[in-house]
């Protein structure tokens, strides 16, 4: 390319900076651990906003994608193909019964648009949606609608769609939002990103209740809570509710970029050819992903694992940092916790960095946990004490 007389060139392109980035330069990962360009090791609880909760370079995974590699690595919808026709025969095994069919998509926030368009089908047209204070559903337009975070959301004003917002766990909330012109309430089961907020049953069963009797659809997001992250397969399922649709992602490709959606019969047979589609839904290389982390999944029995090891980090979080005066609450599912602080909780983090654990940030003032299933009890409790010593180091 010809350069402008005077203009600087720089010896590389820059990655626009969305992020705030961490002084340490990340350059491999394995199990729960990950390490820096000069060799420190660093327990990663971070696990890349939730992704690794299978550790890093799960083996199941691993085998699955070199066995992929050497095959071939795109496949379109076109055509069909065994590896996805395996991961689909897998998912079976993973999935609720109510869940009969599924779509593939790459990143959360798509799964999270087709989830909408669902609920817009499956209504015919109506385009109400309740969402819920606090949520996170991603940053594509339809799903920055539903996501409640103004930081987010503040510089596209207006965004696409209007949600009628209720607090979390506030039933008459839920029953003054919900009336025949609601495509569907859409919800995690545990809020991540808006501070690790658990729903109560009682609020998801009432969700479920009054969507049925309005023809709303139920739409549970579990693309963070999701995969055996809470101590079940699906967080939802402690209500013993049955959602018309659920959204899937991180966690599920052990690793690689992959999400989806699960629908119920009913809503999946709303939709006909040609209303959606994606270049690279399905592809084999995902799939092959999908397959190895529901091996995984199995194999380790991750959900009884993330529930003995995340009720003990509970139990001894409490322990340790229920009499700071920091700390405001502890709360979580699982291997999802997080601890609320009375400040934001930056200092807190780069501390933790310091001390070789990686955790990252919920809501405006919660430290978040996401470590992987493999993580041990050990681990836990050293990154709690190391938590504790940096409250205490940075507010006394
Ligand atoms: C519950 C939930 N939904 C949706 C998303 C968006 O996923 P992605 O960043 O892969 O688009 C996230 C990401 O943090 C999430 O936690």
């Amino acid at each position: 390319m010809p350069v402008q007389p005077g203009r600087m060139v720089l010896d590389r392109v820059e990655l626009v900076r969305f992020y705030q980035v961490k002084p340490i330069r990340i350059v491999r990962g394995e199990g729960q651990y990950v390490w820096d360009d000069r060799g420190n090791r660093y327990l990663d609880y971070h696990t890349g906003y939730g992704t690794a909760f299978l550790g890093h370079r799960n083996p199941f995974v691993m085998r699955r994608l070199r066995e992929q590699l050497e095959k071939i690595m795109t496949v379109s919808l076109t055509f069909e193909n065994d590896t996805r026709e395996e991961a689909l025969r897998a998912l079976r095994r993973v999935l609720p019964p109510y869940f009969t069919h599924v779509f593939f998509q790459n990143s959360g926030a798509e799964a999270v648009e087709l989830a909408l368009k669902a609920a817009v089908k499956a209504t015919k047209g109506r385009s109400t949606f309740v969402a819920l204070v606090h949520s996170f559903h991603g940053r594509t337009l339809g799903a920055l609608s539903m996501t409640h975070g103004v930081k987010y959301r503040k510089a596209f004003e207006p965004v696409l769609l209007k949600p009628r917002w209720v607090k979390p766990n506030d039933i008459e909330g839920l029953e003054k939002a919900i009336d025949d012109s609601v495509a569907a309430v859409i919800l995690e089961p545990v809020i991540g990103e808006g501070g690790i907020i658990p729903l109560d049953p009682e609020f998801l069963k009432a969700a479920r209740e009054l969507t049925r009797e309005h023809g709303a659809l139920l739409i549970v997001d579990e693309i963070q809570s999701g995969f055996g992250r809470t101590g079940l397969p699906w967080a939802h399922m402690e209500a013993g509710i049955e959602p018309d649709v659920m959204t899937a992602g991180k966690a599920i490709g052990g690793g690689f970029p992959v999400s989806l959606v699960a629908f119920q019969k009913w809503v999946a047979e709303s939709f006909e050819t040609g209303e959606h589609g994606s270049t690279y839904a399905g592809n084999p290389l995902a799939c092959a992903a999908v397959l190895g982390a529901v091996e995984a999944f199995e194999a380790d029995r991750v959900p009884e694992q993330a529930k003995s090891k995340g009720e003990e980090a509970l139990r001894y979080a409490r322990e340790r940092l229920e009499g700071l005066k920091a700390v405001r609450d502890i709360r979580g599912k699982g291997l999802m916790f997080g601890v609320e602080l009375r400040f934001p909780p930056g200092k807190v983090l780069d501390c933790l960095l310091e001390k070789r654990v990686l955790a990252l940030r919920a809501g405006a003032t919660v430290v978040r946990f996401l470590p992987p299933y493999l993580t041990t009890v050990d681990e836990l409790r050293s990154a709690i004490d190391a938590l504790a010593e940096c409250i205490k180091n940075t507010y006394g």
